[in-house]
């Protein structure tokens, strides 16, 4: 049986750091596996423009642990009022890489999203004269359509109209959580990409629902039924190079998610690679996870791959119940249970 697994240093294509006192938490759980991350940009207020996106850098750079070169990729948060002025200034910046579609109302802090595609036609135009990608999250909003359906109307409506409209725009559909997406992406012309989250290769919606309600495994897009996760699980372990990592790791304190509305958002920073490790062994795939955590993200972005090479060993060990976040606590996905891979410290 293999018990180690050396591949180049992934990247995480979706993550959300938050802000303020917890940025030394969410910083030093990326940087330690992974070499860049796309830096969702859900603040409050949101990160609408290059000097918001120059200003928030700053604030990350300076969170990371001594001796760590991690680089945060800035994204802009799309509003109905964001320009191709500031699509242009953010792409000559050098460190904004994407900006991102946030339908108003979809998920947390998306009250500032946009409210019609329409209103952002000359935007998305820019953004692909430019070469500066689309990131989507693709939910319809409206109250009468189930959540669980949110997705696939979403391409259905939205989704398709855009990747057909705007040829030249690379499109990222991030945490996809359905067959319909992974097809879709799949039959998309190549500009069309995808992020999958490991928590929805591990899990589903029983997991979430079945024999009590676990506030730890509700994020959006939610969990669904298990056959869309034998779809994600054949998707990621593929090999097309459409498909990549992005965690999506959300973290919201304990409080805010053990709540009687308790907020969207699994916390999967702090083991994220072993965390798809262990999916992907499930699938007897893990020589398919250097291509999906390091390769296709990059190539797809048009970056350069990196060069250090990481470690995975076979090791049982239990991640911790809980972990410090700010004055508060954030609870880990999968806290207080044994995960078999585990990466090893850089020297
Ligand atoms: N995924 C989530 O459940 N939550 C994210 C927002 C998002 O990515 O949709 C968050 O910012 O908390
Ligand atoms: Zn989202
Ligand atoms: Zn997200």
């Amino acid at each position: 049986m293999q018990d180690r697994i050396t591949l180049v240093r992934p990247d995480d294509w979706h993550i959300h750091l938050r802000d303020g006192a917890v940025l030394a938490h969410t910083v030093a759980d990326a940087a330690r596996q992974f070499a860049r991350a796309i830096i969702m940009p859900n603040l409050l207020p949101p990160v609408r423009n290059r000097d918001e996106a120059a200003a928030y850098r700053e604030r990350i750079l300076a969170a990371r642990p001594q001796g760590s070169r991690f680089e945060p990729l800035m994204v802009l948060y799309l509003t109905d009022a964001t320009s191709p002025e500031d699509v242009r200034q953010a792409k000559a910046s050098g460190f904004v890489h994407a900006a991102k579609l946030y339908p108003a109302g979809a998920t947390t802090n998306s009250s500032s999203g946009v409210t019609r595609l329409e209103n952002i036609f000359p935007t998305l135009e820019a953004m692909a004269e430019v070469g500066l990608p689309l990131l989507v999250h693709g939910e319809v909003t409206r109250s009468e359509i189930d959540i669980f359906d949110r997705e696939k109307h979403f391409i259905d409506e939205q989704l398709s109209q855009v990747v057909q409209r705007f040829p030249g725009l690379k499109i990222v559909f991030e945490h996809i959580t359905t067959r319909d997406a992974a097809q879709f992406v799949t039959e998309a012309p190549a500009n069309v990409g995808a992020t999958i989250t490991a928590h929805h290769l591990l899990y589903n919606r029983n997991h979430l629902l079945a024999g009590g309600i676990r506030p730890h495994f509700y994020c959006l897009p939610v969990l669904k039924r298990n056959t869309h996760q034998e779809a994600l699980l054949d998707a990621a372990t593929s090999g097309n190079r459409k498909f990549f990592l992005g965690t999506d790791s959300a973290p919201h304190t304990r409080h805010a998610k053990e709540s009687a509305c308790g907020c969207a958002g699994c916390y999967t920073a702090y083991s994220a690679i072993e965390l798809y490790a262990q999916a992907f062994e499930q699938r007897n795939a893990l020589e398919r996870l250097e291509a999906f955590a390091s390769f296709h993200g990059p190539d797809f972005y048009g970056l350069p791959r990196n060069t250090e090479r990481v470690t995975l060993r076979r090791e049982d060990w239990t991640l911790p119940e809980s972990l410090p976040f700010g004055d508060q606590q954030v609870i880990p996905l999968r806290a207080g249970e044994t995960l078999h891979w585990r990466l090893e410290a850089q020297a």
